[in-house]
């Protein structure tokens, strides 16, 4: 894979794509798959490092899985209390919902594990994950006190417990529910805003007992998982790049076919549309139970918003090509309450800053989000993914309607949640 991008400006987007499948449900199906009764089929699975490093994790405890045409994946499925011992250290890459998410699956289990990552990966909180599940009686070592990897897990018995979340964070909610299917009783988790519910869904669609409230979810323990079909739909967090390239070259009209529009992840979509994005959902339909809709987007002017509160969750992958449409907007847009921005692969706020600095935007940094003065005509410049995959394609996109050429370098990370990025982005602008 190329390690440097060069972007010209221009070139409409027109006609139809589509982009691949949703990394959280391709995460969760490949989980429940191989702690399921019988075969799981999974269409449409992404193919992405993060997700791959998740199926080799499964692969490591013995879980049978066959690659068969037609993008189909069969999962053999082992039950609950199937899997054997990994041999060797289990490695997440670059994936914080592979390591946060088995480190609760793995807690219950009767056997001894350890997770490792990448270096990005090892310097992200896991605390946040590690004092509920001790709570719960799992037994884990790490670094510093367990704040970071590589974890080591020795399987014990657990106990249901109720937790509330500091953070509005899925991977919190699924390492304790995954955590949960192995308790003695019900385990309750509490947040502060909705995350994205997909293990909530998925879960139920494996036959599991979960039951959302207002402010949280329980899982009853007790029912056997049972191996189901999974189709996965788009990743909207894919599609985003794509919804603000077109949003923000005149003369577009792109319609992004079969996309997850589940409630808890259409943050982008209100979004755009409030900064005055033409954005259509087209045959809104639902599979394996989620959402899905084709998505119809033009070009538009768009005009600067304040973003806080329940929305940052339902939208916090997007907050990077949100800044960048941010910057093509008249007037400022405010981000707030998005300090969780600061752990992910990088500080998604840093880096922003500082690459869209480097080709001439007004952006300001805050402790909890960023402040964008739109407008600012943006120059050719070299500037750098640094890592991590949403920077590099948000900067990909900003480069649309710079003067001349921008150079991306460090782009090799864009296939940890999209393969063939920089195919589809040339294949889908007429230059
Ligand atoms: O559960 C998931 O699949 C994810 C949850 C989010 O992380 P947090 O739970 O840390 O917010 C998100 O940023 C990540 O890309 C995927
Ligand atoms: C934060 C992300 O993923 P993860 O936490 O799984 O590394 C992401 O894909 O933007």
């Amino acid at each position: 894979m190329r390690d440097l991008q060069v972007i010209r400006p221009g070139g409409r987007l027109r006609g139809e794509i589509q982009v691949p499948g949703d990394k959280s449900i391709s995460h969760r199906a490949v989980m429940l798959g191989a702690l399921g009764k019988g075969e799981t089929v999974v269409r449409g699975l992404l193919r992405g490092e993060d997700n791959l490093a998740t199926l080799e994790a499964f692969r490591g405890m013995g879980v049978e899985v066959l690659d068969e045409p037609g993008d189909v994946l069969r999962i053999r499925g082992r039950g609950l209390n199937g899997l054997q011992e990994p041999q060797d250290v289990i490695d997440c890459g670059n994936s914080g919902t592979t390591m946060r998410l088995m480190t609760g699956l793995l807690a219950g289990q009767r056997f001894f594990s350890v997770l490792t990552g990448d270096r990005f990966l090892r310097k992200r909180p896991m605390k946040r994950v590690v004092v509920p599940l001790t709570g719960m009686g799992a037994r884990i070592l790490g670094r510093a006190g367990g704040e970071f990897a590589p974890l080591a897990l020795k399987g014990s018995p657990l106990t249901g417990i109720t937790h509330q979340s500091a953070v509005a964070s899925a991977q919190v909610k699924s390492a304790l529910m995954l955590a949960g299917l192995y308790a003695d009783g019900p385990t309750t988790i509490r947040e502060p805003h909705v995350s994205r519910d997909h293990s909530e869904r998925m879960l139920r669609w494996f036959g599991a007992d979960v039951r959302p409230f207002d402010g949280g979810v329980t899982l009853y323990p007790g029912r056997a998982l049972q191996g189901r079909e999974v189709t996965v739909p788009g990743d909207i967090s894919s599609a985003a790049f794509f919804m603000v390239a077109a949003l923000i070259v005149p003369g577009s009209e792109l319609i992004i076919r079969q996309v997850g529009v589940n409630p808890t992840r259409s943050g982008i979509i209100d979004i755009l549309r409030a900064m005055g994005g033409q954005i259509e959902l087209l045959d809104q339909r639902e599979c394996s139970g989620e959402p899905v809709a084709d998505i119809l987007v033009r070009a538009s002017d768009l005009k600067g918003v304040e973003i806080g509160g329940a929305l940052v969750p339902r939208a916090i992958d997007e907050f990077p090509v949100i800044s960048v449409a941010a910057c093509f907007a008249e007037g400022r847009t405010v981000i707030r309450d998005a300090r969780e921005l600061r752990v992910k692969e990088t500080d998604r706020i840093a880096s922003m800053c500082s690459q869209l600095e480097a080709l001439g935007a007004q952006v300001e940094a805050r402790d909890d989000g960023m402040v964008i003065d739109g407008g600012s005509e943006l120059g050719a410049a070299q500037v750098s993914a640094l890592g991590d995959h949403r920077i590099g394609m948000s900067m990909a996109v900003a480069a649309l309607r710079a003067r001349g050429s921008v150079t991306i370098s460090e782009t090799a990370c864009t296939a940890t949640s999209f393969p063939g990025f920089w195919e589809l982005f040339d294949a889908s602008r007429e230059v």
